[in-house]
């Protein structure tokens, strides 16, 4: 697939925001207000991932996850590579507890910071490229892949606008649709654990928790942004949902 310029094209309403930042756009999914007259659940978080299509489900039935699921996966270029996007990611929910609006707000960003990122997933980052043969020069500073550096780019992008919403947009798709492909799997799961354990960590009751408080922190802000500010919001979490799908392709090969 092609993969559009994230933060270096992105103008002063986000990346890929409509032309006119209002949705009108021949090819611009409905405003949310328009999206939530007729929806069943008219959840703005639902707007944002229904408007992702069709990446969104490129991703959840990409054949890298379903490899990832069946323990037939080439790992090794995929877990390099995301070790650099974790990096960004890990600055990310920091910014996050510094964005948040409220204490209660802050608290499952720290956690997650805290207990998964930096301990749980970082401890199986470091036990999967030694079981991969990574060097150091690709544990710590490999070539990147240009949607890395692109979906890095798109983090820091949200990082540094220190804007709630719009980090709260990048973290909750990488995190729902991750949510999405590794909720396919069934036991058996593979019994390596370079498989098992990455299913494990984006699966699973703790996990449908952190996602379900990152919707819940966009449905209880997203409804009250303005138009503009939803463009904004939705122009991060659709170029989320296509680099997620260029970054599926480029572990594919
Ligand atoms: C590219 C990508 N997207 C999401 C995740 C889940 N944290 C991840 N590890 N890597």
């Amino acid at each position: 697939m092609e993969i559009e310029n994230g933060a270096a094209d992105a103008h002063a309403n986000g990346p890929h925001a409509s032309a006119d930042a209002h949705g009108n756009g021949p090819h611009d999914p409905p405003t949310y207000a328009v999206w939530r007259s007729t929806a069943a659940d008219p959840a703005f978080s639902e707007w944002l991932r229904s408007a992702s299509e069709p990446d969104w489900t490129a991703v959840v039935t990409h054949p890298f996850a379903a490899a990832i699921i069946s323990g037939e996966a080439d790992m090794r270029r995929y877990l390099v590579q995301d070790f650099q996007f974790v990096d960004a990611f890990t600055a990310l929910l920091g910014a996050a507890v510094a964005a948040a609006d409220r204490f209660e707000s802050r608290v499952p960003f720290g956690r997650f910071l805290g207990q998964i990122v930096t301990d749980t997933e970082r401890s199986y980052f470091h036990r999967a490229l030694a079981e991969l043969g990574a060097g150091a020069d690709d544990v710590i500073s490999p070539e990147l892949e240009p949607v890395t550096v692109r979906f890095r780019a798109l983090m820091d992008e949200a990082r540094v606008s220190q804007e709630y919403p719009v980090i709260l947009a990048v973290l909750c798709l990488a995190e729902w649709i991750y949510l999405g492909w590794a909720s396919r799997a069934a036991e058996p799961l593979p019994e390596r654990f370079l498989y098992r354990e990455w299913i494990d960590l984006h699966s699973g009751p703790e996990f449908e928790a952190w996602v379900g408080f990152l919707r819940g922190e966009l449905d209880r802000i997203g409804p009250s942004l303005g138009e503009d500010g939803q463009a904004r919001v939705l122009g991060f979490f659709r170029e989320a949902a296509r680099l997620e799908r260029g970054f599926f392709d480029m572990a594919e090969g």
